[in-house]
């Protein structure tokens, strides 16, 4: 039987350039969890279309109140498939990209529900060294992070700036104990307090090799997280935060999309 396979333009977001239509979109808000990027454009935005839904790597289309068009993008967890997501839809013509969050607060004043702003990342991630040296900055764009603090203080969302820490595991490399690995490494142990000694505000897994690939391919990179554990107080995710945090973060987020887009 003869089949009829088209590579589509982007191999792994599994869509092509003519299905952007006429009005491509220059902006990306990038979501690790693809329910997210779901829920974002079936609930925030106007005319949401999907683009595709492949490797669960969920990709939507849709419009600002602004009428603006923009993607709701999945990265998924961790940054060997963000490097692959952000290069294919960088190919596709976006620009700027907004990563939404979710992230565990190492300071006791940022709490569950509010939202953490990058204003850089201490990028301990092994993928971002395939991008650029260790030492190259994991900088946020500065005007794009500037918006985003702004939104936050017109949306009334309680936020912290400041730099993140970006890693490779959740479990580990967040120096948790309680999980499966009965050893944490020596290197490890102690490393959140170094942390926050450091004055870094909290875990996350992907800003910054997001960071480092905008300062290398020239596009503007930004993150707000959802904060959902307080790590001064618990290593477990605070549940019952998880939706005013996510909320706050998305919101943050497109209202400051809309000066970019
Ligand atoms: O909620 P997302 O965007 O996936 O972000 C955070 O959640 C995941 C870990 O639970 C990691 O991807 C981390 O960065
Ligand atoms: O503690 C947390 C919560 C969400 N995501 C993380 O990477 N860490």
């Amino acid at each position: 039987m003869a089949h009829n396979y088209s590579m589509p333009d982007f191999y792994h977001l599994g869509f092509s350039l003519h299905d952007l239509g006429e009005r491509r979109p220059t902006l990306a808000i990038l979501s690790g969890d693809p329910n997210r990027a779901s829920f974002i454009a079936q609930n925030m935005l106007e005319e949401p279309r999907t683009l595709s839904e492949n490797r669960g790597l969920n990709s939507y289309l849709g419009l600002l109140p602004s009428g603006k068009p923009i993607l709701s993008a999945t990265s998924g967890m961790g940054a060997p498939s963000l490097s692959i997501v952000v290069n294919e839809l960088v190919q596709a013509g976006i620009r700027t990209i907004i990563r939404v969050g979710t992230s565990g607060s190492i300071q006791e004043e940022l709490k569950p529900g509010m939202v953490a702003i990058s204003k850089g990342a201490l990028c301990r991630q092994g993928a971002a060294n395939d991008i650029a040296p260790p030492e190259y900055p994991a900088s946020a764009d500065p005007f794009l992070t500037v918006a985003l603090v702004e939104a936050a203080q017109k949306l009334g969302v309680g936020y912290a700036l400041g730099i993140t820490a970006s890693v490779d595991t959740f479990y580990e490399g967040q120096e948790r104990t309680g999980s499966a690995n009965p050893h944490l490494m020596r290197s490890l142990q102690g490393i959140t307090e170094e942390y926050r000694n450091l004055r870094v505000i909290n875990y996350e897994m992907e800003a910054g090799t997001l960071f480092k690939m905008g300062n290398v391919y020239g596009f503007a990179a930004a993150c707000v997280c959802g904060i959902i554990a307080q790590r001064t107080r618990d290593e477990k995710p605070v549940l019952e935060a998880k939706a005013t945090a996510v909320q706050h973060a998305v919101e943050v987020a497109l209202a400051a999309a809309e000066q970019f887009a």
